[in-house]
């Protein structure tokens, strides 16, 4: 339409379902994950991550996050296992977060909200010939989620939140090498999964999700580095800081959410 979506007054996720009807879907993302109503099952198999031969690209601010992409053209960075019947080749991945550490995860946990949430995205090489095409088949993206808490600072990760200043303003990009994003995720690979969508525009309903239960612990002016992104462009005049670019937790609909622990 004439004025894109994005997380304000006029275009936020409360108004998504006037040009994205799948905003009231059965199968949308993020939830809130009710610990207690959470169903064990023993026969989930661990996530099994491979991204050691990763190919990362570069680093860009899309207007809506901070990303950083993978060449996806072989099986070379991959995960397997969890509830998934084939491995998913990564894509990119990128973060959501809040103007304050009250607020900025997608998903919650019995009603918290975490300062952040990483999103690995991965898509269905075996089955589909591109991303585009698997993002909108009801099998098509597997998303590992992380919960980002303030805490001691990530040094994996100091390598992005050094490399923001160069992605500050919408459409820009930078040069982004061998980032290896294995070191992002906690020792403990314990999750919750559930069927679930995009939680941006156009919300196909096509991601498995697997959401770690332990956090990624960053320190606070690690968290302020994201803010000092712009959703707009350097030209723009009005500039508006990046942040609270999430969308609340959605209706259930009587999905299962199944854990790998007790
Ligand atoms: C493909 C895609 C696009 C946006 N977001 O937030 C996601 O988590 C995944
Ligand atoms: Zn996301």
């Amino acid at each position: 339409g004439h004025h894109c979506w994005g997380y304000g007054e006029e275009n936020g996720p409360s108004d998504w379902y006037k040009d994205y009807s799948l905003a009231n879907g059965d199968r949308q993302s993020p939830i809130d994950i009710q610990s207690e109503q959470t169903v064990y099952n023993s026969s989930l198999k661990p996530i099994w991550v491979s991204y050691d031969a990763c190919t990362s690209l570069s680093i860009c601010n899309n207007g809506h996050s901070v990303m950083v992409e993978y060449e996806d053209c072989d099986d070379k960075t991959v995960i397997r296992g969890g509830p998934l019947e084939f491995p998913y080749r990564l894509k990119q991945f990128h973060f959501h977060w809040g103007g304050k550490d009250s607020r900025g995860s997608e998903h919650t946990v019995n009603g918290k909200s975490y300062p952040g949430e990483l999103h690995l995205v991965h898509w269905n090489a075996a089955k589909y010939k591109s991303f585009d095409e698997a993002a909108s088949a009801p099998d098509g993206l597997a998303v590992l989620g992380v919960f980002l808490e303030t805490g001691e600072k990530h040094s994996v990760l100091h390598r992005l939140t050094d490399a923001l200043y160069m992605v500050r303003f919408k459409e820009t990009k930078a040069q982004f090498k061998d980032f290896n994003p294995s070191g992002l995720l906690p020792d403990c690979l314990d999750y919750w999964t559930y069927r679930g969508s995009l939680t941006t525009p156009p919300l196909h309903e096509s991601v498995t999700w697997l959401m770690l239960k332990e956090p990624l612990y960053l320190s606070e002016k690690q968290m302020e580095k994201f803010r000092t992104l712009f959703f707009s462009g350097e030209e723009e005049g009005l500039r508006t800081r990046m942040m609270d670019n999430f969308r609340p937790p959605q209706p259930l609909k009587g999905r299962t959410v199944e854990a790998s622990f007790r």
